[in-house]
């Protein structure tokens, strides 16, 4: 496939030198958003990017910092562009996404009665693969992150798996990288501290060989620079760098 990935961010959710760990996936006819942060309208116009060449927005979890943008988003795209944007969303996310949205929601002047109006939304059925465009398939995978929460990580084109945060996963690392055949893993991180809800460092670090060399680490904290070359084969994305898939 030629697809690249552009995060708009690669920060925690306390991360103040990185924006929220947003990304963009792009191809040559469709442009997917993965998950919308309270940063994510900022960073995109720090990029110079327009949500108008967005297709659809993509919500792995209801964290301020993957969904916390959506009022800001709703607003642009129907002053700005006329139209709502097309929203994919596990059907059991509905229900906490809308409750988040008009908590987040500030602007009096735009006031949708409900999810649907304002987005365009496409329930996605977790573990069924889907087309989205000529060169983006995309499958959920419900993986744990909160108790009592549903989160959804990603597999794109069933080769790439793009983890949502979630608490240390091996035996699915392994089986991704060993059996699936999954040539890059971009994954959560937690730098410092008991993981918790998040893998940490030490975790991954535990990995054998053949998986770290395919992982590149996201959703860190501003501690990253002291980090840097102590992460193994281990790499760390970038924020707005463009990575060809
Ligand atoms: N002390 C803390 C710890 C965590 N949190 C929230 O928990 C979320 C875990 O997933 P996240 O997407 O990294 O965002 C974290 C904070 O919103 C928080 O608000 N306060
Ligand atoms: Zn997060
Ligand atoms: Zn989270």
């Amino acid at each position: 496939m030629t697809v690249s990935l552009q995060m708009l961010g690669t920060g925690d959710a306390f991360a103040k030198n990185y924006y929220n760990n947003n990304g963009l996936l792009l191809s040559r006819d469709y442009t997917l958003l993965i998950d919308c942060g309270t940063t994510a309208p900022l960073a995109m116009e720090k990029l110079g990017r327009s949500f108008a060449d967005v297709n659809a927005v993509l919500i792995t979890h209801i964290h301020d910092d993957h969904a916390g943008g959506l009022p800001e988003l709703s607003r642009l795209m129907r002053t700005k562009f006329g139209r709502k944007m097309i929203l994919l969303v596990a059907d059991t996310l509905v229900e906490p996404l809308w409750e988040s949205f008009q908590k987040n929601s500030s602007s009096a002047a735009h006031n949708p009665s409900s999810l649907e109006d304002a987005f365009e939304v496409r329930l996605l059925k977790p573990g069924f693969p889907y087309q989205l465009s000529t060169e983006i398939t995309l499958e959920l995978i419900r993986t744990p992150h909160i108790r009592g929460k549903d989160s959804y990580s990603l597999l794109l084109g069933g080769e790439i798996f793009y983890s949502a945060d979630m608490i240390f996963q091996p035996e699915l690392l392994l089986k991704l990288v060993r059996k699936q055949a999954i040539r890059q893993i971009f994954h959560d991180c937690q730098l410092k501290g008991p993981g918790e809800v998040h893998t940490t460092l030490s975790e991954l670090l535990s990995l054998p060989e053949d998986v770290r060399k395919v992982i590149r680490l996201m959703h860190y904290g501003d501690q990253k620079p002291e980090f840097e070359g102590k992460t193994a084969e281990m790499t760390f994305l970038e924020q707005h760098v463009i990575y060809a898939l």
